[in-house]
């Protein structure tokens, strides 16, 4: 599989001071990767470094071949990188399907494709962004993404906040975007486990260094060693 996306010794952080030290890592089209740790070790940082809105200090950032060091948001995102952010970002005077249609880019993904995903999103297309729920919110937020048509999806917690019964849908719909789309991502996930279980490959951070990179099923099986690692409960 070609290369999508490499970081080489990549060291950045916010103004002076330095939260990712030499990260290196490396992504092939369609791959998938948990980007796992405890709080505040840089897990958003990364992702926002991708989103070039960090300060970057040393080393490179290669996307389908071209270095985008320099790049800014806008055009990272028109090259194919979708962000999905934490925090969600919903504008409460427009409707579902106008978050969804004002991003909207050609490629696979349409409003049809979105609605057959997402059927809760087609029941709510005329809701307002401030009458949703959490769960509603986040699907949308991954929604409005995908109708960007991005080459490599980047999901910053999805789960954190939710119902069981919407963790669950989000993860059929997450399964279904990774496996039978063979869509890219990067998922950071405080619940290690079901970040594990979406995907093929895992980073652990720990104060701004990778500690352990290898495959996710060989780190869901080692219990013991992703406890230590992410210090889950
Ligand atoms: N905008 C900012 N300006 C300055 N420092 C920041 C900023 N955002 C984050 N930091 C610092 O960078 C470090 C890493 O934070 P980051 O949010 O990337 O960690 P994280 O692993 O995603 O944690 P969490 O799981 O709590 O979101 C922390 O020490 C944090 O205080």
């Amino acid at each position: 599989m070609a290369e999508l996306l490499a970081l080489e010794k990549v060291t950045a952080g916010y103004g002076e001071s330095v939260v990712l030290e030499e990260i290196s890592l490396a992504m092939a089209e369609g791959d998938s990767l948990a980007l796992l740790g405890r709080n505040g070790v840089g897990k958003t940082t990364l992702l926002t470094t991708l989103m070039g809105l960090t300060r970057m200090h040393r080393g490179d950032i290669r996307w389908r071949g071209g270095r985008i060091n320099g790049l800014s948001t806008h055009r990272r995102a028109q090259a194919g990188l979708g962000w999905v952010p934490q925090e969600r970002h919903m504008f409460p005077s427009l409707t579902v399907e106008e978050h969804l249609t004002v991003v909207a880019r050609p490629g696979p993904w349409n409003l049809k494709r979105i609605y057959d995903i997402f059927p809760r999103l087609q029941e709510r297309r005329a809701n307002m962004g401030n009458q949703l729920s959490g769960g509603e919110q986040q699907m949308l937020a991954i929604a409005r993404a995908l109708m960007t048509n991005p080459h490599l999806l980047l999901l910053d917690e999805p789960m954190e906040g939710l119902a069981p019964i919407i963790v669950q849908e989000l993860m059929r719909v997450m399964r279904k975007l990774i496996a039978d789309e063979g869509l890219a991502v990067i998922v950071v996930e405080q619940h290690a486990r079901l970040a594990l279980s979406l995907t093929k490959h895992a980073i652990v951070l720990d104060r701004g260094r990778i500690v352990h990179q290898g495959d996710s099923e060989s780190l869901m099986a080692d219990g013991e060693r992703l406890d230590r690692l992410v210090a889950v409960a």
